[in-house]
């Protein structure tokens, strides 16, 4: 516990600023603007390691499905602030080649929503992997940043942990999808900075189209904050989005 909450008080730190010190993770102090990261410190470091920011209930989690791996049924899934720097990630973003609506330069500053903050004041998440269940699980811990009602995790900030949960596990399943529906019950919420776990089920895939559920729990199991389905589409190739 102390630990923690020591991470959380590191993490504080940006608190202190002055708003004129306010600035973007990544810029350059004082210059307003977002520097160019080197490709080792930002593009290719894998998020879904243990950091300081990440609370003692995460790292025993963390640990828990490092285990599972050993054997091979498990798999950690690695995740980056962009959204297409591994090799796949990119075969990926060939789908969306004629349909990304940016300009290269703002594409190379473009960050992955749920990677956007600060060590521990957004989200903190691992994904697992389960091919033969076609399971995904996602550890997670939603930061200060992300308060909704006073002391409790936003809807909408547990809602994003849901839907990448459902579109990671359709991906690995299926490839690239978008999310076409998210239906959400909220059931009891989520005090900000604790973990929950986000069980993931492949549920069934008709053509195109991947239905998959999850429920969000506590630690210990005993508290359902959250259920949840969503219906996610492949991508055609050559198909434009927009
Ligand atoms: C994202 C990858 C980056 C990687 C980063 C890592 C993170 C990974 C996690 C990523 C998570 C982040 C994810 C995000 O943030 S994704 C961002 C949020 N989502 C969107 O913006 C999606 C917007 N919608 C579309 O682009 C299109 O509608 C899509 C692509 C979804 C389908 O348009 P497409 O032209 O291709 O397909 P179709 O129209 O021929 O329909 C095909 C079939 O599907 C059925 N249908 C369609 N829509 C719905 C609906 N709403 N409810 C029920 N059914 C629906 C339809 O009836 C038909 O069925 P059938 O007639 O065949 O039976």
């Amino acid at each position: 516990m102390l630990r923690s909450c020591a991470a959380r008080l590191r993490t504080l730190r940006v608190l202190r600023r002055q708003p004129g010190d306010a600035r973007l993770p990544g810029s350059q102090p004082g210059s307003g603007k977002l520097r160019s990261f080197s490709f080792e410190d930002v593009t290719e470091k894998d998020q879904a390691l243990p950091k300081p920011s990440w609370s003692k209930d995460l790292r025993l989690l963390f640990d828990k499905f490092m285990k599972k791996c050993e054997d091979g049924s498990w798999k950690r899934l690695p995740s980056y602030k962009t959204s297409y720097t591994t090799s796949t990630i990119q075969d990926i973003r060939a789908f969306f080649s004629g349909s990304i609506p940016l300009k290269e330069e703002l594409m190379s500053q473009a960050r992955l929503f749920t990677r956007s903050f600060e060590d521990g004041l957004g989200f903190e998440y691992v994904m697992f992997y389960n091919d033969d269940e076609k399971r995904v699980v996602c550890i997670c811990q939603g930061g200060l940043y992300l308060q909704g009602p006073p002391g409790f995790l936003h809807g909408g900030a547990l809602a994003t942990l849901i839907d990448i949960t459902l579109g990671t596990n359709a991906m690995v399943a299926g490839g690239p999808v978008m999310t076409a529906n998210l239906d959400i019950s909220f059931k009891r919420p989520v005090p900000l900075c604790s973990v929950v776990v986000i069980n993931s089920q492949l549920d069934k895939v008709e053509g195109r189209k991947f239905f998959v559920s999850c429920n969000v729990r506590s630690v210990d199991e005993q508290t359902l904050h959250t259920e949840g389905t969503g219906l996610f589409i492949k991508l055609e190739p050559g198909k434009s989005l927009i």
